[in-house]
């Protein structure tokens, strides 16, 4: 099978400072990658890239077999399912769940005058019912909680049985029983082998899912680590990674860190 994401030698700069440096990545169809480094490290932009939305102004950025800049974008975009905070910002507050979730088919967000067909309305529902959102099909987006929100914007980002999901910091803002309800959900949704790739962004190893079995950590828009979570996410990894020292602990799969204290003098 082709890889969905081929990376080669991909710089971006903008207003001359280096935002990605040569990095050099390849996503498989079955891989599911977590993304982390610092803040203003260049990890939107890497994810931008993956998702059509930004040329590399050198390399190549291939995705799902179309190299950029020579790919028709309109005839990608309905294979690449993404999710991001600045996405949801664009969702109407009074739209129905339902709506925000179907409009996915069209490419539209704000429902108009489409016609949209059955099959479309029993898909959504399906996709609804996987993130534990059927009960709220009904109801306005913008009345929604957090967590619910986050859950509308991946069911979204499914609806048109993308190749690659890419999801921009999915757990930001929710609080502890938003996040571990997300996390399991994604969970399942990554250890099922008809999902597509997933490449996903975060701050934390806290909001690593199970599933997920590659990670690359970036750093000044340089790839610092790349491979399996087990050999990248790793106290000394990170302690280079963030500048500080860190210690990380794994129970059952997933991760915590925090900083390492001084010894006691
Ligand atoms: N269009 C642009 N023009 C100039 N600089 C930019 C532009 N877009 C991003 N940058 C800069 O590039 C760097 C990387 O930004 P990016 O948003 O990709 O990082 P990030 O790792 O996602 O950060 P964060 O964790 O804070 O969300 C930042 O310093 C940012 O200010």
């Amino acid at each position: 099978m082709a890889s969905v994401l081929k990376l080669e030698d991909v710089s971006v700069v903008r207003d001359e400072n280096s935002i990605l440096d040569s990095v050099n990545w390849t996503v498989e169809p079955d891989e599911r990658w977590v993304v982390l480094g610092p803040n203003g490290a260049g990890k939107t932009t890497l994810l931008q890239i993956a998702a059509a939305a930004m040329h590399p102004t050198s390399g190549v950025a291939t995705v799902l077999g179309e190299p950029l800049g020579h790919s028709d974008l309109a005839e990608l975009r309905p294979r690449l399912g993404f999710a991001s905070s600045a996405l949801a910002r664009r969702i109407p507050r009074n739209e129905t769940v339902l709506d925000v979730v179907m409009t996915a088919a069209y490419a539209v967000t704000g429902r108009w005058n489409e016609e949209y067909e059955e099959i479309d309305e029993r898909r959504a529902h399906r996709v609804l019912s996987e993130w534990n959102l059927d009960h709220l099909a009904e109801r306005t987006f913008g009345n929604l909680s957090d967590g619910e929100q986050k859950r509308v914007q991946i069911a979204r980002a499914v609806m048109t049985d993308p190749e690659i999901l890419l999801l921009d910091e999915p757990a930001a803002s929710l609080d502890l029983g938003g996040r571990e309800e997300l996390l399991q959900l994604l969970g399942g949704y990554a250890s099922d082998p008809r999902s597509p790739a997933i490449i996903m962004v975060t701050h934390h190893v806290e909001e690593i899912p199970l599933g997920f079995g590659n990670a690359l950590l970036l750093t000044d828009g340089r790839v610092a680590a790349q491979g399996t979570v087990a050999d990248v996410i790793t106290s000394e990894r990170l302690s280079d990674t963030f500048g500080l020292q860190i210690e990380l602990t794994e129970q059952d799969g997933r991760y915590s860190a925090r900083a390492r204290q001084a010894a006691a003098e």
